[in-house]
């Protein structure tokens, strides 16, 4: 088992193994004195995974409960929080007890904010069970829902006391899903690794997720730990996300947050390119390790649908809008643009 520490306002351990759902309740009985312990997770993950954890939570002492919502992207919203909150009022769930977030970065992140917002906040682990939740969403406490007007647009800053990543759990994920994760390692070479750029560009990794996902974890720990609440350096995290959330908003949250951070990703880098930021061949570098792992690259909607989401990002301030503008594999630079260029620069994306 791998075992990496983020130091936040919460001190805890990343957990990464294979066949760790058996430890949950052993793992979260080391933190937290059994107590009742709700499970938040979706209604495919449920079928997969929810008894085994439950009962591993059991057989360590504590008492469960459950709640699944209709997997998807488009169960992240205010009703389904709402729907959340309800239930574990009526489960009678105090602040010594906890919540376990059973699933992928949308499990994560609503069961996350349920923790921060129930009761002012109450305690909760993090069990990713997608790709992209293992490498990116279970660790360093964002949390939120989706707003009509876009991505995660309410949320918080709160912690978990634990993530267990059991990598077995990643065995039963399609590939369409598994490649969303590929995007976010993708992401996490781009801002300061060149090797694990390579190596996940080569596809050539699947023998050696544990690895990769320490790698990912270890970096976002490193930034977490310097920039929690996402004042600078942690905006490098958001590197495709400035028109990959657009992109996403625009779709009606039908295309996945990994494919649409795969299409940022590289639109933004033909931007650095052309601005003359970026080292020569930058953009098709990353295009080229994007489509050799299945994901997209372009995209149909307009420069005016995507400008139109981009002003409403979070790294907005007043009438400048950072943006993650990568130089060359393994480096990124925050940009400031002002508001009135940004149809300018989409349209550089899209040309
Ligand atoms: N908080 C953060 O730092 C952060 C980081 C990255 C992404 N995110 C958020 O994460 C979300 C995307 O996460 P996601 O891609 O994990 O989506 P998701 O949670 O919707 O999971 C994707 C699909 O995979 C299924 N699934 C999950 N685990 C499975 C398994 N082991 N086997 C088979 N099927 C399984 C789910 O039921 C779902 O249908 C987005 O909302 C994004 O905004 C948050
Ligand atoms: O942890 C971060 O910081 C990230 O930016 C990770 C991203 O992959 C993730 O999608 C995050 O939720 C985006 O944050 P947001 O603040 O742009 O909503
Ligand atoms: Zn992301």
């Amino acid at each position: 088992m791998r075992k990496v520490i983020v130091s936040a306002s919460t001190e805890y351990a990343v957990l990464i193994g294979r066949g760790l759902l058996a430890q949950l309740g052993t793992e979260v009985a080391k933190r937290i004195r059994p107590c009742k312990a709700a499970v938040i997770t979706d209604t495919t993950v449920e079928k997969l995974y929810a008894e085994q954890a439950e009962q591993s939570l059991a057989a360590a002492g504590f008492t469960t409960c459950r709640f699944s919502y209709p997997a998807g992207e488009g169960s992240k919203h205010i009703g389904t929080l709402s729907d959340m909150l309800e239930f574990l009022a009526e489960q009678e769930i105090t602040r010594q007890d906890i919540i376990i977030a059973l699933g992928g970065g949308v499990a994560g992140d609503m069961a996350g904010f349920a923790a921060a917002v129930y009761q002012r906040g109450i305690r909760f682990v993090q069990v990713p069970t997608t790709f992209l939740a293992a490498v990116d969403s279970s660790v360093g406490g964002k949390t939120a829902i989706d707003l009509r007007a876009g991505k995660n647009m309410a949320g918080a800053f709160y912690q978990p006391q634990l993530v267990l990543c059991d990598v077995d759990t990643l065995d039963t994920l399609p590939e369409e899903i598994f490649a969303d994760g590929i995007a976010e390692t993708l992401k996490y070479g781009v801002i300061g690794d060149a090797k694990l750029f390579a190596e996940t560009a080569s596809g050539d990794f699947r023998e050696k997720l544990e690895e990769i996902i320490e790698t990912c974890v270890k970096m976002k720990r490193d930034i977490v730990n310097e920039d929690e609440f996402d004042t600078g350096l942690r905006q490098l995290l958001n590197l495709g996300h400035t028109l990959g959330h657009s992109i996403e908003k625009n779709s009606n949250f039908t295309l996945s947050h990994g494919h649409a951070v795969a299409i940022g990703m590289h639109l933004i880098a033909k931007v650095a390119e052309r601005r003359g930021l970026a080292e020569k061949g930058l953009a098709e570098t990353i295009r080229q390790a994007l489509l050799h792992n299945n994901l997209p690259t372009s995209t149909s909607y307009t420069a005016e649908e995507i400008a139109a989401g981009v002003l409403k990002d979070k790294k907005r301030r007043g009438g400048e809008i950072s943006f993650v503008l990568p130089t060359k594999i393994g480096h990124c630079e925050i940009v400031k643009i002002p508001t009135e260029e940004v149809l300018d620069l989409v349209r550089t994306a899209l040309a």
